[in-house]
């Protein structure tokens, strides 16, 4: 019972996720980490099947997503995308009730089952007193959290967030992460792309870290996060500490000292 990808090849003419074979353990929540463009979003797109593989099967709960309808994926799998498109006009309740549409039958009928699905998902994301808000006229972290609230409100057992902390302040940040780990605590199977590799590690139970296009490690945080990977996979040369409260793993870069770069000879 879990997410587990075999063999996968997949992405787009210039790029392609390299043989990749990984499992995200079920009731883990998983951070996936990596430079910008090495492939993450490309593989949550894999796993929620937006991209179909050249080569390679997806698996979710021991079912080949390939094989599953559109309806039963979805009631699988939510993802909040990167980039989400907002439908014109449309209010946050109403958009945090699209989330239901893989429970309802051809009509859109909404039960009541469905209204406290929204209700409860709206609470969650502290935007209950904003439903009625155009969705357009949100600013980017309320947004964030509206469709965040969407997938909350699919209800699936798996929810894919692509970099659900942009455009948050530290306080909706912190919120998030926890609202992610109450989510897992409930039973879900939450992966998230993360950048802030401290707060990877303060929170996801499982860490995979890629690197163009191919899993370069994975694990519990505590034995993943090193300086040796750091400096593997992002090229900064780090100090990898304990966090005096949390006992989690912090990253600090090592002074480079630009005071000699090039570019500061004409301030100076
Ligand atoms: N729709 C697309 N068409 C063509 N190439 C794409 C497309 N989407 C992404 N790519 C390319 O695929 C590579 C991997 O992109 P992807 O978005 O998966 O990386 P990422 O690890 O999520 O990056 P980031 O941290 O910057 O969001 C990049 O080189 C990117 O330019």
């Amino acid at each position: 019972m879990s997410i587990q990808l075999d063999s996968i090849t997949a992405g787009y003419d210039r790029f392609r996720l390299q043989n990749v074979t990984a499992q995200i353990p079920t009731g883990s929540l998983t951070a996936l980490i990596g430079p910008n463009g090495c492939g993450k979003s490309t593989l949550l797109k894999t796993i929620s099947r937006q991209l179909a593989p050249g080569k390679g099967r997806v698996h979710v709960d021991n079912e080949d997503i390939s094989t599953l309808r559109t309806r039963a994926v979805a009631q699988r799998v939510s993802v909040l995308p990167q980039h989400p498109v907002v439908p014109p006009g449309i209010t946050v309740e109403r958009l945090v009730g699209y989330g239901r549409a893989p429970h309802q039958n051809l009509f859109g009928y909404q039960s009541r089952d469905d209204q406290q699905a929204v209700e409860l998902a709206l609470e969650m994301v502290s935007l209950t007193a904003m439903k009625s808000e155009a969705v357009s006229s949100l600013s980017g972290g309320q947004r964030q959290r509206a469709f965040l609230a969407m997938c909350i409100a699919q209800d699936t057992p798996f929810i894919l967030l692509d970099e659900p902390t942009s455009f948050l302040d530290i306080r909706y940040q912190f919120e998030v992460l926890e609202l992610m780990s109450t989510l897992q605590k409930a039973g879900k199977t939450v992966v998230a792309v993360l950048h802030d590799i401290a707060q990877a590690a303060r929170f996801a139970t499982h860490i995979v870290v890629m690197k163009d296009g191919r899993i370069e490690a994975s694990g519990p945080p505590d034995q993943v996060v090193t300086p040796d990977l750091v400096k593997r996979v992002y090229g900064v040369q780090a100090h990898v500490y304990a966090d005096p409260v949390s006992g989690t793993k912090v990253v600090s870069p090592e002074e480079k000292g630009m005071q000699d770069h090039p570019a500061l000879a004409s301030i100076n």
